[in-house]
């Protein structure tokens, strides 16, 4: 129930398409209320009391009318409800896709890339029929038979009473049949997560599994999910074939009740043949939208599932308020300070950053080293407002970038990551993301000055080159250098540099080196170095070590002191770094 509010919260448009269809399937109830008096009636006369088709006439053209105005309402509630779950689900998609967007990349790297794609995609698509019959029928089978027993009360007091103490068994059969069904769909939908996820995982990873000769196994595991959703499924099957015998044979006993009782009574003249027919007539329709539940129930419960995850994705926090906060119209290369900075990742014991504190000199170059784990990546991401310091804070200009809005914070800063993700589009869509307004030529301008016009010139179609997902068709290098090229095109005036680990060919690395030197220019520039060349090259070089800031300086005044950097040094000049 609480799924449902939550939902009904979080996308207008469910609202007020439940609300239509819960509105036309009463209408609907009321005409076939209609119609079942009218056909009584007719009977009654025509039957019973003599008379001849003539005398009903018109009764027979108002009993057409209505069915067609049933069949209209009915179609009318059937489209409603498709467009209104398909308005639903895209607007769910829009607002989930941009909720993952905003948790941003600290998030997304917690959580199983393939559960999370299972959860935005065939999620929502499972939504449809919880959305567009599971929930208007919940109303519905509260409603119809309502009306149905306030319809029969004033004819026939005994067939009211008889038809309310019978209606509580359908859906409380229901619930004691579906209380271990909705376990099991939970256990179903968490098994196709799974397995989604998997799947990813292992193409993903399909050089290394690859390379260790660990493809069987992996096929075994994929199996082995694959399975386990199977059995899953099966049970739930199982479980939806038994609510199904069980709900349609309390149903027909549920009517033959009905009907014995009022032919014993009619026979005993305790009711009119009138009456009990029409009561006869109403009684299907009374134990109908019970029945219908639980023939929806089955999609309902596999939507609620997915609905539940979703709902989960929804209500878990920004890590940064995105859109709000100040802004700022300057663009000159910024001093940008970090004052007492520390960080603890939800739910982690030690905190990865305490008490950092140091500054980046406004258009100078600072090397953050230090070893792995020491915190540069979570320094970086808290620069990039990734997330936000959960103590101290960082300051560029004097104005604490927590207060700045933060998507207009990072259209000042440009990143060059070590693994540059590149997406599956021509190289020129690949440059212009940094910058979508630049012109074709703006985009030449910024790979000529990355070092990488020549290569692009070499590729069959030039810029119009297809880059494969994730730059599958490039080098490590070549995609570096697309990343630079991104960079100058963004032209920010803080700039963000990841060295990669991997080692490249001396003359790619002197190309990157030299690009690289020609984008610092002007710009206030935080490299996590890896390189000893560019660490003895930048203005300042802060040392990391668990978390915190244990020596800052030039490269000569630190090797003078020989520390920590010193030491640091000496592990780079080993290339082990
Ligand atoms: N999402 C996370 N949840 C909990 N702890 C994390 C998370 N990400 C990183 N950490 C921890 O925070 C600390 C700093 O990690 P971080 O990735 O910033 O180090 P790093 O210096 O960038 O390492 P590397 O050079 O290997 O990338 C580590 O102890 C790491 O285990």
């Amino acid at each position: 129930m609480a799924t449902n509010g939550e939902l009904l919260r979080e996308v207008g448009a469910i609202r007020v398409f439940v609300g239509a269809a819960i509105g036309l399937g009463f209408l609907a109830a009321l005409v076939t209320v209609a119609q079942m008096a009218l056909l009584s009636g007719i009977v009654a006369r025509v039957f019973l009391g003599g008379g001849d088709l003539a005398g009903v006439q018109n009764q027979l053209i108002l009993l057409v009318c209505l069915a067609f105005l049933r069949a209209a309402v009915l179609w009318l509630r059937e489209v409603v409800s498709q467009r209104g779950a398909e308005r639903a689900k895209s607007e769910l998609r829009e607002k989930l896709f941009s909720h993952v967007l905003s948790l941003g990349p600290a998030y997304c790297r917690d959580q199983r890339t393939g559960e999370l794609v299972t959860a935005t995609t065939e999620g929502i698509e499972k939504l449809e029929p919880y959305l567009a019959r599971y929930l208007p029928q919940m109303a519905l089978s509260a409603l119809v038979p309502l009306l149905v027993a306030a319809y029969v009360f004033p004819r026939d007091l005994s067939s009211a009473v008889l038809l309310l103490v019978t209606a509580p068994v359908i859906p409380v059969m229901m619930m004691l049949v579906g209380s271990y069904a909705e376990e099991h769909m939970q256990r179903q939908w968490g098994a196709l997560s799974r397995m989604g996820a998997h799947f990813l995982d292992a193409l993903q990873g399909i050089t290394t599994l690859k390379v260790f000769g660990r493809s069987a196994d992996e096929r075994e595991a994929v199996a082995g999910t694959s399975e386990e959703f199977r059995c899953r499924t099966l049970k739930v099957l199982r479980f939806a074939f038994l609510s199904g015998l069980v709900l349609e044979f309390m149903t027909a006993a549920a009517i033959a009740l009905v009907a014995v009782v009022l032919g014993v009574r009619v026979v005993n003249g305790a009711i009119s043949f009138e009456q009990a027919f029409l009561v006869l007539l109403l009684a299907p329709e009374f134990y109908k939208p019970l029945r219908e539940l639980g023939v929806h129930r089955h999609a309902g419960m596999e939507g609620k599932a997915a609905a539940e995850r979703i709902l989960e994705i929804l209500h878990t926090p920004a890590p940064v308020r995105e859109g709000r906060g100040r802004s700022r119209g300057d663009s000159g290369a910024p001093r940008i300070e970090f004052s007492g900075v520390g960080f603890t990742y939800p739910g982690a014991e030690h905190p990865a950053l305490s008490d950092v504190s140091f500054s980046l000199p406004a258009g100078s170059r600072t090397a953050l080293v230090g070893r792995s784990g020491s915190g540069k990546s979570t320094l970086v991401d808290l620069l990039l407002r990734f997330a936000d310091p959960t103590e101290g804070g960082i300051i560029a200009d004097g104005t604490p970038v927590e207060q700045l809005d933060a998507r207009e914070w990072r259209e000042r800063v440009a990143l060059v990551p070590q693994r540059p993700h590149l997406f599956s589009g021509s190289v020129l869509e690949n440059i212009r993301l940094a910058r979508p307004q630049a012109s074709r030529k703006e985009v030449e301008r910024a790979a000529e000055l990355a070092g990488v016009s020549e290569f692009i010139r070499r590729l069959p179609r030039g810029y119009d080159a297809w880059i494969g997902e994730r730059g599958a068709r490039l080098s490590g290098g070549e995609a570096q250098r697309l990343a630079i090229a991104r960079a100058f095109l963004k032209d920010a005036p803080v700039l963000v540099l990841d060295e990669p680990t991997s080692a490249l060919d001396p003359e790619t690395e002197q190309l990157i080196a030299r690009s690289l030197e020609l984008l610092s220019r002007g710009r206030t520039v935080l490299v996590v170095a890896h390189r000893l060349n560019t660490v003895r090259s930048a203005d300042q070089i802060v040392v990391l070590e668990g978390g915190r800031v244990v020596e800052v300086g030039t490269h000569r005044e630190l090797l003078a002191r020989a520390g920590p950097y010193a030491g640091f040094v000496g592990v780079l000049e080993g290339g082990a770094a």
